[in-house]
């Protein structure tokens, strides 16, 4: 892969967006890129949970201003948006845990793709900004909605308006990222903690999750739930967790 590196940690699926001479800058290769690997990422039954993060300074200075301004029409540029919307639906329904490390800059369609994740860690250098209105245009691949979904309409507003950048002390009071640490270990360790559950126990919460956002009623995601726990009670897991507790209170 030429704009990303892929390693497998474990349970563990780690892409690192690899374009430091661009601050990591999403162009037209990065994309087909993560489509491929993130299809395979969907498939593996060795694969849990999915971290994203960037080399160096920067997660994601997003679009690629260089490659992307040459596109001048709205005909031209749509079906760039597209092609990176597909990317970000691919993660927003990947049916597995995903987790950005913001590691440095993600800015613009960089934010979009973190606020993808289901979480977002960072570490002391972090800045994000939808800064996309600074330069005249919005949010377009999506990450707009999903600030919106996530954060709620004041304070996902008070950024996608002002185009503000966020410190890390920012991101952590608008509750944007989980935690902050000290090193990419301490993400790993969460991903392991949730890696210790069946891959079956993890897609049913993301599944409900889901949802719960695309506005499932309650009784048709409670009916997943009873779908879900009366499956998984059967699994050796189970019985064996249950047998476990029982043993230990004789
Ligand atoms: C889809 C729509 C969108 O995403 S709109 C948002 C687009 N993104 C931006 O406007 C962010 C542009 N980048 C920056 O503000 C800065 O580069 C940030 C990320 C703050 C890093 O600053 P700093 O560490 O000082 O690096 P620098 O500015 O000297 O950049 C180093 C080289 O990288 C390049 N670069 C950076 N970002 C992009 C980008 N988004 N697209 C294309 N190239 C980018 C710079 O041009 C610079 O290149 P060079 O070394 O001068 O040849």
């Amino acid at each position: 892969m030429k704009t990303i590196q892929v390693e497998q940690k474990k349970e563990t699926l780690i892409i690192v967006l690899n374009r430091p001479e661009f601050r990591n800058a999403v162009n037209f290769e990065m994309m087909d890129e993560l489509r491929k690997v993130l299809d395979q990422a969907k498939q593996s039954s060795q694969i849990k949970t999915i971290i994203f993060t960037g080399v160096e300074r920067s997660f994601s200075s997003g679009g690629d201003l260089g490659q992307f301004h040459q596109l001048k029409s709205k005909d031209e540029v749509k079906p760039m948006l597209e092609k990176m919307g597909k990317v970000i639906t691919q993660i927003v329904n990947l049916g597995k845990p995903t987790i950005a490390y913001v590691n440095g800059y993600a800015l613009g369609g960089g934010a979009e793709l973190a606020m993808a994740c289901d979480f977002r860690f960072i570490s002391n250098q972090a800045k994000m900004g939808f800064i996309q209105i600074n330069l005249g245009v919005t949010s377009g691949w999506g990450g707009g909605t999903l600030l919106l979904e996530k954060l709620g309409r004041t304070k996902a507003l008070s950024l996608l308006l002002t185009g503000d950048i966020l410190n890390n002390e920012q991101i952590l009071q608008y509750e944007i990222a989980l935690k902050e640490v000290s090193s990419f270990d301490e993400v790993l360790l969460f991903a392991d903690k949730i890696n210790s559950h069946s891959l079956e126990s993890l897609q049913a919460y993301i599944d409900l999750a889901n949802g719960v956002r695309d506005g499932r009623t309650f009784v048709e995601n409670q009916k997943k739930e009873i779908e879900s726990c009366s499956t998984l009670w059967e699994s050796v897991e189970h019985e064996r967790a249950v047998d476990e507790f029982l043993q230990k209170n004789k």
